[in-house]
């Protein structure tokens, strides 16, 4: 399981795409991670979109829902993405199954520490660098952040990074520190989204292997 290219779902920020077709195209160009991860729907459209991305998903990638634990325990997706002002993670801990994924965005080394000690299976720094795809993440927490967050962790709990990263910046946030990088724009919005997570993994990959 790597977490090496982590796409986050947005129909606003997509040319017309629903959730599903974005999450069935960049799983086609290699999408390691897909994140349903929607504000407005109800929870009975968000359902409908959890189904058709679990199957999409099905052995080529993890299904994560953003927020909500009803949706993802009710679609059998593999895992929540929790932020510092959603359900806490010890709570969340209490519901799922053991093999449940939680992740965590973090913005310091206290909150990862925190987060890991509560039960999160991985840390996101968030945001990286300043993006608009999410008005209120705050300001980028930038490279140092990657770096001390990386050094205080266990190695086996993966560090993503999420905020601003594109094919012209991944070099840095992976020298940095990321296990892998969580996006939104640069394959969301691209005109070929397949295309455009198939190049970024790529890219990714050839930097590991560096
Ligand atoms: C992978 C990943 N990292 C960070 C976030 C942001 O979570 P949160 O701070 O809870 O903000 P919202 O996304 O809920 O607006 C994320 N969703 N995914
Ligand atoms: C969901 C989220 N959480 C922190 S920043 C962000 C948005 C990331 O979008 P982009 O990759 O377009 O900067
Ligand atoms: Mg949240």
């Amino acid at each position: 399981m790597t977490y090496d290219l982590y796409v986050v779902t947005d129909e606003e920020l997509s040319n017309g795409h629903s959730h599903a077709e974005i999450a069935k195209l960049a799983v086609e160009g290699g999408a390691d991670v897909i994140q349903l991860r929607d504000k407005r729907m109800s929870a009975a459209d968000l359902f409908a979109e959890a189904e058709k991305i679990r199957a999409i998903t099905k052995d080529k990638a993890l299904f994560i829902v953003n927020d909500r634990i009803d949706i993802a325990l009710a679609s059998k997706a593999d895992g929540i993405h929790l932020g510092q002002s959603d359900l806490p993670v010890k709570a969340v801990r209490r519901l799922v199954p053991d093999d449940f994924i939680i992740g965590i965005s973090v913005g310091s080394v206290e909150e990862a520490v925190k987060g890991v000690l509560d039960g999160a299976d991985y840390v996101a720094v968030s945001p990286v660098f300043s993006t608009g795809s999410k008005p209120d993440a705050g300001e980028g927490r930038g490279l140092a952040c990657i770096s001390a967050v990386r050094k205080a962790v266990p190695k086996e709990i993966p560090v993503v990074g999420i905020g601003g990263i594109n094919s012209g910046n991944i070099s840095e946030v992976i020298a940095a520190g990321l296990d892998g990088i969580c996006v939104i724009s640069a394959v969301v919005s691209a005109p070929d989204i397949k295309k455009a997570a198939g190049d970024l993994r790529e890219k990714i990959r050839n930097i590991k292997n560096e």
